[in-house]
């Protein structure tokens, strides 16, 4: 009797498991993974490659500077060509060296030099050593091991916003206390501003060599996703128009390739999660809502401290049953929560423009409507998820006491 028992379980954990073979190898659709095959990216592949070829002639590469909204395939173009130089110059013996870092993960001056460092073999304490020490340790270690270094600066705009451009501009001019060694840099941006905002002689060593990286078209991103399919999923795993489906929502957006991954990836989790055999169009529009879902969390976890109790605060009226709340009534309800808090109170203008700014990144709606001869009023609604909202909110620590879950 037991025995029977126990192969029903297993006979149903192994159906299970059956039953949710969707995919191949899942890890193909994920963001760390660089196909060796990156289509509709030749020009800029080439032109990369060619400047990067100085190192193979035992020259300095110029500096690259390459731009392009997100997911348009900067980063997977620039480590792949790197990767490939890399192992030509293993096979030809010559001293090349290439570090990536990533400057939102490693966002301060300090995290940015003790990672070039640390990747080239050197060692640096977690904190404690001046920037100036920093800069001169990686001197001597370039010059100590000596060759051709590039350092790609992913997502440089955030370390700039952060520090100022102090570190850029110290590793643009390092070269001129190099002998035996040479750096070459690669600046990475989706902030087309950033560089119009940098001083103009960064501007010029950073930017020797510039790439525009635009957006790929519907039937360009269907050709990548098929490609990545193939390797990804089980065949037969994809119902009819599922590949298009994803194509067209991630066109729309701007042409990003990993929304257009992502989006499949996530359609496959949630069928497998169904127990589906096949990944269906359905699973795709569940995928759009979960990403978006995630996409709002993000957002409002990162909004500053003022931003998040004027959100609160709209919250706080959308639940007691208001639809759309006036700025005065959402003012009230902020200045309860600063002085709850015991924290300054913005003024009444400032908090305006913060429901404005709330307004354009699509978490509430704020409307100007007349009342008669009592002028002009803004009426405020929250259109992002209510509980996606609630739950970045209360996610924040300093937020919890007044952010009230359970109302
Ligand atoms: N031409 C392509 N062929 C295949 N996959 C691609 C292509 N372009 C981009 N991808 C894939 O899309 C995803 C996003 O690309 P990538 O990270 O290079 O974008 P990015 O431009 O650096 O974006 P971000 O600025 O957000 O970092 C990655 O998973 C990458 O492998």
């Amino acid at each position: 009797m037991l025995k029977l028992q126990n192969e029903d379980f297993l006979d149903e954990v192994f159906k299970s498991i059956k039953r949710a073979s969707i995919f191949l190898d899942r890890d193909k659709l994920t963001p760390d993974y660089v196909p060796e095959n990156l289509p509709f990216r030749e020009e800029q592949i080439k032109k990369i490659a060619s400047i990067l070829a100085q190192a193979l002639r035992n020259s300095r590469p110029n500096n690259i500077f390459t731009y392009g909204l997100t997911g348009t395939g900067k980063t997977a173009v620039v480590k792949l060509v790197t990767k490939k130089l890399q192992e030509r110059a293993v096979e030809l013996k010559l001293p090349i060296q290439t570090v990536y870092v990533n400057c939102r993960q490693r966002d301060t001056s300090y995290r940015v030099l003790a990672d070039i460092i640390e990747s080239l073999g050197g060692h640096v304490p977690f904190t404690g050593l001046s920037l100036a020490e920093l800069y001169r340790r990686l001197i001597s270690k370039l010059e100590s091991l000596g060759g051709r270094f590039i350092v790609i600066l992913d997502e440089i705009d955030f370390i700039i916003k952060k520090q100022g451009d102090d570190l850029l501009y110290k590793l643009t001019r390092i070269n001129e206390e190099l002998k035996n060694s040479s750096l070459s840099m690669i600046g990475i941006t989706n902030d087309l501003n950033f560089i119009d905002n940098l001083d103009p002689r960064i501007r010029s060593s950073l930017g020797e060599e510039e790439i525009v990286f635009p957006p790929y078209n519907a039937l360009q991103l269907k050709s990548i996703l098929e490609d990545r399919a193939k390797i990804a999923f089980r065949t037969g795993a994809l119902d009819e128009g599922v590949i298009d489906l994803c194509a067209a929502l991630a066109a729309r957006e701007h042409g990003d390739a990993r929304k257009a991954l992502d989006l499949l990836r996530v359609a496959g989790e949630i069928a497998e999660r169904e127990g589906d055999e096949k990944v269906r169009k359905e699973h795709v529009e569940k995928a759009r809502k979960e990403l978006e879902k995630d996409k709002v969390y993000e957002v409002v976890s990162t909004l500053p401290l003022h931003a998040k109790l004027i959100l609160a605060s709209i919250v706080d009226l959308t639940r007691r049953g208001k639809d759309s709340a006036t700025t005065g009534e959402i003012f009230v309800e902020y200045s309860k929560k600063t002085s709850e808090l015991r924290l300054e109170t913005l003024t009444q203008r400032r908090v305006t423009d913060i429901i404005s700014e709330l307004d354009m990144m699509g978490l509430v709606s704020a409307r100007v409507i007349s009342r008669g001869r009592y002028g002009k009023t803004k009426v405020v609604k929250l259109i992002a998820n209510l509980n996606t909202v609630l739950n970045a909110l209360k996610d924040d620590e300093i937020l919890e006491s007044v952010v009230d879950v359970d109302k």
